[in-house]
């Protein structure tokens, strides 16, 4: 049986593994059909803990999981200097990373402070870039980046507020990374999913208004799945995807390119 994706015994790294319903634990759970060497880090202990038991109930083994707050360049540094000395070679980022204090994800725009503005663009959107950078010298045999963005990135969404100006960062962000990158033969690109009932949706006024909405305009007349997400992502980080770099790939239904 051809062998599409070239996934098998290729060293992932999953950052944003927060509970079972993460969009990064869908892509873990399709990186692990592929055959994939998973690599997980987290923030807190709370998420270590979750992530051992996702783990262990699936009878998943992951090449190693270490502590990563996105926050902090030097923690980004101690990370992928850990995952390097590990597995020697990365092939493969996923960046599910994403913060805003939740006074700046409801009411008005106009009211988000110069504190939570900077906050959201750091922890969602900078974060990339110095990831980015720490990981490249362990990446000498090329490979993929993708991170997640949503539509709130490019359309005034409301509630979404000052993630998605932190969301549109990381978009152009996304673009000036594979500018950098494609000489190594390293890809950069973005998922940009549709509305999913995750612990971090949990935090953004009017998401249920927009899960219904979808529902009834998007040209499939449904929302999209955890799994669908992460079979678009292990696809992005795939053979595939090999002549793609700087986009920004919906899994949304269909949803953004209605009027
Ligand atoms: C009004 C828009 C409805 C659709 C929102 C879809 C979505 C859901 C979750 C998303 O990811 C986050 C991640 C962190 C985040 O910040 C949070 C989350 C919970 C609590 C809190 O204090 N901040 C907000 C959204 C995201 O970027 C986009």
């Amino acid at each position: 049986m051809e062998d599409l994706l070239k996934l098998k015994g290729k060293n992932i790294v999953i950052m944003g593994v927060a509970n079972e319903r993460s969009l990064a634990w869908g892509v873990a759970r399709s990186l692990y059909k592929a055959g994939a060497n998973l690599i997980f880090t987290y923030r807190l202990e709370r998420s270590l803990g979750k992530l051992n038991k996702l783990l262990n109930d699936n009878n998943y083994s992951a090449e190693i999981i270490v502590q990563c707050d996105v926050n902090s360049d030097e923690s980004i540094k101690d990370a992928f200097q850990e995952i390097g000395e590990k597995v020697g070679t990365i092939h493969g980022i996923v960046h599910s990373v994403a913060f805003a204090h939740s006074e700046d994800l409801k009411g008005d725009f106009i009211n988000t402070s110069r504190s939570g503005y900077a906050f959201a663009q750091d922890t969602s959107s900078y974060s990339l870039i110095a990831v980015a950078r720490e990981a490249k010298p362990f990446m000498a045999e090329g490979g993929s980046i993708v991170t997640m963005s949503y539509l709130g990135a490019e359309r005034a969404v409301p509630g979404y507020n000052v993630m998605g100006v932190a969301k549109a960062a990381l978009e152009s962000s996304v673009k000036y990374l594979a500018l950098d990158l494609g000489k190594e033969n390293i890809r950069v690109n973005a998922i940009s999913a549709g509305a999913i009932r995750t612990l971090a949706a949990k935090g953004v006024g009017s998401f249920n208004k927009i899960l219904h909405k979808i529902e009834e305009s998007a040209p499939l007349k449904r929302n999209v799945t955890q799994e669908e997400v992460g079979d678009m992502t292990i696809a992005m980080l795939s053979n595939l995807s090999r002549g793609v770099t700087g986009e920004i790939i919906y899994v949304d239904s269909g949803y953004n390119i209605i009027g």
